[in-house]
């Protein structure tokens, strides 16, 4: 199996400040699964943790480990953690602003081992089919695309890349919610479709209920909750005891 792994692991930014204390998860091969958290809880860090960009933060891991099908991954360049598979899709939407969707995909492709040019069309078109506004608009300037277009070529980005397992950043950060659901429902569609395995931090503690299948609640750098869709509790339980019973992150159009 290839199953990502992140053992009592705790991370430390500069001389002093822990982010993640001795957390333990396991995002099971062809799942989606979702780590939730009120802001500051870590969500983000164990995304960098595992995509290997903690290191350019001066963040380092002072314990435990982060393995993908077996294979220890602490001492590994983010460069070759992407060879490897793993894809981050980082919160912010980190687009190349001043070329065209297509020369977006075709450099993100560049993470992937080389390929022919039949093969990188195959893959652009595969992406266009998840995401059709993003093919309309393929040789469009990608700065000038909506918030929820460039959210999407980011995970399009990602994608291009062929991972093994992709880590997806607050995607519906900033979003309306019917943007939000649509990204998601695609989100669903390729873990669906291709057994691509997907970890995705979100504070819409519906969406996430919604879409993955197992879910991890941070708080304060720890695991606080964890549990199957079906039983980990109701949206209501989760945003009060562990996001400050904000509803409006929990509301959905
Ligand atoms: N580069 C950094 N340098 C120093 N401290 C950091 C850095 N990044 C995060 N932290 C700290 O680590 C803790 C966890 O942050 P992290 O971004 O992982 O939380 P989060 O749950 O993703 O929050 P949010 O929902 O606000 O994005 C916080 O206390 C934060 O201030």
């Amino acid at each position: 199996m290839t199953d990502l792994t992140v053992e009592n692991l705790s991370v430390v930014y500069g001389q002093a400040i822990a982010a993640l204390d001795d957390v333990t998860m396991t995002v099971s091969e062809g799942r989606m699964t979702a780590l939730m958290g009120a802001n500051g809880a870590g969500k983000s860090t164990v995304l960098k943790a595992i995509s290997g960009v903690l290191e350019f933060e001066r963040g380092r891991i002072s314990t435990g480990r982060v393995t993908f099908g077996g294979q220890q991954l602490n001492d590994i360049p983010v460069h070759r953690r992407s060879r490897m598979g793993v894809a981050h899709v980082r919160e912010g939407r980190h687009i190349l602003s001043n070329m065209t969707v297509e020369e977006n995909l075709d450099v993100a492709g560049f993470a992937a081992p080389p390929r022919s040019k039949a093969e990188t069309a195959r893959i652009a078109d595969r992406i266009y089919g998840y995401f059709p506004v993003l093919g309309e608009r393929r040789r469009g300037t990608a700065g000038y695309l909506s918030g929820g277009e460039q959210q999407m070529l980011a995970i399009g980005r990602a994608i291009a890349a062929e991972p093994r397992v992709m880590l997806v950043d607050e995607a519906s950060l900033g979003l309306a919610p019917m943007i939000a659901e649509q990204i998601f429902e695609i989100l669903g569609r390729i873990n669906a479709d291709t057994g691509l395995t997907i970890l995705i931090v979100e504070q819409n503690v519906g969406l996430a209920l919604r879409y993955a299948e197992y879910v991890y609640v941070l708080e304060n750098g720890r695991v606080a909750l964890e549990g199957t869709r079906d039983t980990i509790g109701t949206r209501e339980e989760i945003s009060a005891r562990y996001l400050g019973g904000d509803t409006t992150l929990t509301e959905m159009a």
